[in-house]
Parts: structure tokens; C-alpha cells; sequence
């Protein structure tokens, strides 16, 4: 493994019976990134994340920080945090007892830091979790778990069911105070236009197959959009874009690769979105099938 990568995977599948849930997905994570993962419902993001973290049987190679998943999981949590889809913390508790119990369960877990962390919330350490609304149960989440000293988190969908203003607190306190260039976070959301801007690279998984894993910064360099008039509308579709959509009152078409000077003199190049490229990935496929 390289000392540079934080996981690497090669063929690795995670099946439910029959079911093939991610299917051969070769990839490797390096450290210092920001990577979002994003998929349709259904698409196997969480059961990656789950192999990830040792919490699912798989077949194929993983190394994650030079551990396998499932024997050395124990050794894994020490440099490794999740906050799973469905997670929740008990409603019973203080914010001060999570605190403390914590400090018993983590041996990387700072208490200072994790106080620290809260004073950018609306959350007291005197407070009990079910008196919190579902945003600040959130924060709390976040709080806890960035005070751990890891290398690696993985986050599974970590603001659903937040509004806007929550979402976006959420995620400068990820990138203020956890990652440092060094630590890699892993996020599967939907919500692709709002977290484009975090990300420094994407994976798209559709149906159990990964069809992109790219850094943003190649994506401009792949990718081309060229915004067009209706009079050239035809023989813009006839060199086959991947995907065309409206944009601005403009009418745009996504080619992978650059088209042929003929076809790029009829339009112009415009940055393609994360978001239309998804659409395109995970709608087209011809696509699908080239590069997955
Ligand atoms: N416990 C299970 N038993 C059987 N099949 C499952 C199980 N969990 C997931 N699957 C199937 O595996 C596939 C991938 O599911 P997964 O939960 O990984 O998708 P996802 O991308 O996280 O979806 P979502 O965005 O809806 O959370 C789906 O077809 C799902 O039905």
C-alpha cells in the first residue's frame, strides 16, 4: 500500500444474498481529500461505507490505512471515525456524560477539544439530547466525533433531515476543525450542488457500479459544456453529448472529452456541474458501461 493512500480496493464486492449491492469497484483514497459519494437511492453507498468500517462482509481486496476492515477492526477504530445513516445517540444522556463517556471509550478522544467544538453550537454541555432539535443532535454528532485524533471519517447522509442553515454549519465546522489536509472525510449525500464547492473529489456509484472517480479539478479538464442556440441544436445532438439540459435560459450539452473543433466552435464552454454530470452518469448507458 502507498504511503500516501488512506484505502486501497481492488474487486471489491458487498452482496446481500443474491443480491450484489457494489460490484467489483476498484479505487483508491488518498490522504488529504475530501470526497463525496453520491448515488441514487439504492446505489450501495452505505454498503460501501459499511465495508469500509469493517461492518460488512465483502469480497475482493481492501486495505484501509494498511488494515483489513473486518479482522482489525478493533485497530481500525483507533485511527478511523463513522457516523452511520440511522445514527443516533441516547436520548437519556447530558451532553457532559457523552462527554465523559467518550473520554472512557476513546483512548484519541479529547474532551477539551469536543468542548471546544460546542461553544460553535447552539448545544450546552448541561443539556439533555432529547431536549435538542434534530439539527443540534447533529452538531452534538459531529462535535463528538471530530474530537477524535483519526485520519480517516466517513459520514453516511450526515445531514438529512436538517434545513439549509443546519447543513451549512454542519459542514464548516467539518472543514474548520477536522480536516487538515492530511485527514480524509468521506461523505455520501444527495445533496450534490451544495457540497460540490467542499469537495476536492467525487465518486458516483449507480447501481453497485462505480461509473466516476475523479478529482474536481479533472472533472474541468474531462468534461466539456458548451451552452448553444436552438439553430445549432442538431448537430450538436448528432456528435452524441451525453447529456443536454437547460441552464440559464440556455440550452447546454455535456460531452466526455473534448468534441471536435467543428462541434466546440458552435457553442460556449461553460464549467459542467457536478450535479449535471451525475444526471448524465448515472442516466446514460453508454456511458455506464465505458467507464465503470
Ligand atoms: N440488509 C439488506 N438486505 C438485502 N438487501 C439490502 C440490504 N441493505 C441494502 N440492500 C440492497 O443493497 C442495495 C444497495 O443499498 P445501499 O443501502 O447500500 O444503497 P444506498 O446508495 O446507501 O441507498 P440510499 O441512498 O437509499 O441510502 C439496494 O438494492 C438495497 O436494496
Amino acid at each position: 500500500m502507498s504511503d500516501n493512500n488512506l484505502i486501497e480496493a481492488r474487486g471489491l464486492s458487498v452482496r446481500y444474498g443474491r443480491k450484489m449491492a457494489c460490484d467489483e469497484l476498484t479505487f483508491t483514497v488518498p490522504k488529504g481529500r475530501v470526497v463525496g459519494l453520491l448515488g441514487h437511492n439504492g446505489a450501495g453507498k452505505t454498503s460501501l461505507m459499511k465495508a469500509l468500517v469493517g461492518l460488512m462482509p465483502r469480497s475482493g481486496e481492501l486495505s484501509v490505512m494498511g488494515l483489513d476492515p473486518v479482522r482489525q477492526r478493533v485497530q481500525l477504530l483507533q485511527s478511523l471515525c463513522y457516523i452511520p445513516d440511522v445514527a443516533i445517540l441516547p436520548r437519556w444522556a447530558r451532553v457532559d456524560q457523552l462527554i465523559t463517556l467518550m473520554s472512557g471509550l476513546h483512548p484519541r478522544f479529547s474532551a477539551d477539544r469536543a468542548r471546544a467544538l460546542l461553544k460553535r453550537t447552539s448545544v450546552g454541555p448541561r443539556d439533555k439530547v432529547k431536549t435538542l432539535s434534530k439539527g443540534m443532535v447533529v452538531q452534538l454528532h459531529l462535535a463528538l466525533i471530530a474530537s477524535i485524533d483519526a485520519r480517516l471519517m466517513i459520514l453516511d447522509e450526515p445531514t438529512l433531515g436538517l434545513d439549509i442553515l443546519s447543513r451549512k454549519s454542519f459542514y464548516e465546522m467539518l472543514i474548520d476543525e477536522w480536516c487538515d489536509g492530511e485527514r480524509t472525510v468521506i461523505i455520501s449525500t444527495h445533496q450534490v450542488e451544495e457540497i460540490e464547492t467542499l469537495l476536492s473529489d467525487v465518486m458516483i456509484l449507480n447501481e453497485g457500479k462505480l461509473v466516476l472517480d475523479i478529482s474536481l479539478e479533472d472533472v474541468d479538464r474531462r468534461f466539456v459544456a458548451l451552452s448553444h442556440d436552438a439553430v445549432s441544436a442538431d448537430r450538436i445532438a448528432a456528435a452524441h453529448p451525453l447529456l443536454r439540459y437547460r441552464q440559464q435560459g440556455e440550452t447546454v450539452a455535456l460531452f466526455d472529452g473534448a468534441p471536435s473543433d467543428d462541434v466546440a466552435q458552435l457553442g460556449r464552454r461553460m464549467r459542467p456541474k457536478l450535479v449535471d454530470l451525475f444526471v448524465a452518469l448515472t442516466r446514460a448507458p453508454e456511458l455506464n458501461r465505458s467507464s465503470a
